[in-house]
């Protein structure tokens, strides 16, 4: 059987489609390349370039593919673009998930893995890690387009013959140990894509946004996970639900949280050299503190991490950032 990988050539996508591939499975990929690139997709995946909304190419895709499975990561992800373009994104993450989930209704498969977000937390009312069972209260509409996926995920599987997992991600940085893949768009806001790209001297100076959060150092705790750990949790609810398990709601986190300052603090000293940063004002829609009890992902999948480690995220993410200035010369 073969699995159907959305947004496939986006950041997360790409190592996930290199993951499933080192798996032994057949990977079919729907991307409109409107973040992720053609490039960054594995030649081994067979790629539709499209929408996920395009009825009648899902259609067809079900049609010339034997697919069981369908990840989904299509979707718009920044947080402050969703305050400022709240629509744009329920139409993109919201409207455009509910036709992708009654393509895949529609053609009978069986098993489907949503990407979703600590995003759906909010701020959690103690500051502690959170289990999937807390309050769920976004706090950005971004946030909030992906808690109505999981709701529809939930009605479509009790009325149809459909099993989920929805993996509730945290922070998500590195890149692949074996240089494959890595964060490559150029208009990424994520803190260290930024970070790595300033110690490169490839952006002259970042940001801090906001330092009077109610924060050990004033500045917002995240939860980062490694990209490759993260995907090899998909393929843990893959096996899963084909063993016949029933759906899961599970955060992917390591359990423990970085400042905005300790991040930056780690790829000074990875990189071995200086950062330019200013202070700036808070950004719009960030929680001050997010960070997840990861117990049911390793209980329920089986889940190990390998790289709970921020040094290594950083040294992968900087490899792989210096490894995209020398392609980009190149391109
Ligand atoms: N990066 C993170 O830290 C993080 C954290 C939590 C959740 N997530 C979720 O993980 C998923 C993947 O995130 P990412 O960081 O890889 O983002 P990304 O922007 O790199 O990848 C998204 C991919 O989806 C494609 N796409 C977007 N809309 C589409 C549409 N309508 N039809 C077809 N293709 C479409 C883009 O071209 C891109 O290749 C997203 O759903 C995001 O919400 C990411
Ligand atoms: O240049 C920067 C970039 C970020 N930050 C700060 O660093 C923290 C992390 O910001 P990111 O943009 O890296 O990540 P977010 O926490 O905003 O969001 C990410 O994780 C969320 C889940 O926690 C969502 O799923 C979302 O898709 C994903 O982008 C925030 O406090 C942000 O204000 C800075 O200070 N300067």
């Amino acid at each position: 059987m073969a699995v159907l990988v959305t947004g496939g050539g986006g950041y997360i996508g790409s190592h996930m489609v290199w993951a499933l591939l080192e798996a032994g499975e057949e990977v079919v990929v729907i991307d409109r390349l409107s973040t992720g690139f053609r490039w960054a997709i594995a030649p081994e995946a067979r790629m539709y370039e499209g929408d996920i909304a395009d009825a009648a190419l899902l259609s067809r895709i079900f049609a010339e593919n034997a697919i069981d499975a369908v990840i989904h990561f299509a979707g718009s992800i920044v947080v402050p673009d969703s305050v400022s373009d709240p629509l744009g994104y329920y139409e993109n993450n919201t409207v455009k998930s509910r036709a992708l989930i009654a393509s895949v209704v529609e053609a009978g498969i069986p098993h489907f893995v949503f990407s979703s977000t600590a995003a759906v937390y909010g701020t959690p009312e103690v500051l502690e890690p959170v289990s999937e069972t807390v309050q769920l209260r976004p706090e950005s509409p971004y946030g909030s387009s992906k808690l109505m996926t999981e709701i529809m995920l939930r009605d479509a599987a009790a009325a149809h013959d459909l099993t989920y997992t929805v993996l509730r991600y945290f922070n998500v940085a590195g890149a692949d140990p074996k240089g494959r893949s890595g964060q490559s768009s150029k208009t990424s806001t994520h803190l260290i894509k930024i970070a790595c790209a300033v110690a490169l001297g490839k952006r002259p100076s970042m940001s801090v946004f906001g330092t009077d959060y109610p924060t050990p150092d004033g500045t917002c705790v995240r939860d980062y996970i490694h990209v490759w750990d993260l995907v090899q949790a998909h393929l843990k609810a893959l096996q899963r639900m084909r063993a016949g398990g029933g759906s899961l709601v599970a955060n992917c986190g390591y359990g423990h949280g970085f400042s905005v300052l300790e991040v930056l603090d780690t790829v000074k000293r990875v990189n071995g050299a200086d950062l330019t940063v200013d202070f700036a004002p808070r950004r719009a829609g960030d929680p001050a503190m997010i960070v997840a009890n990861p117990a049911l992902a390793m209980k329920e999948l089986g889940w190990v991490p390998e790289y709970d480690d921020l040094d290594v995220i950083v040294r992968h993410a900087l490899d792989w950032e210096d490894r995209l200035s020398r392609r980009n010369a190149t391109d």
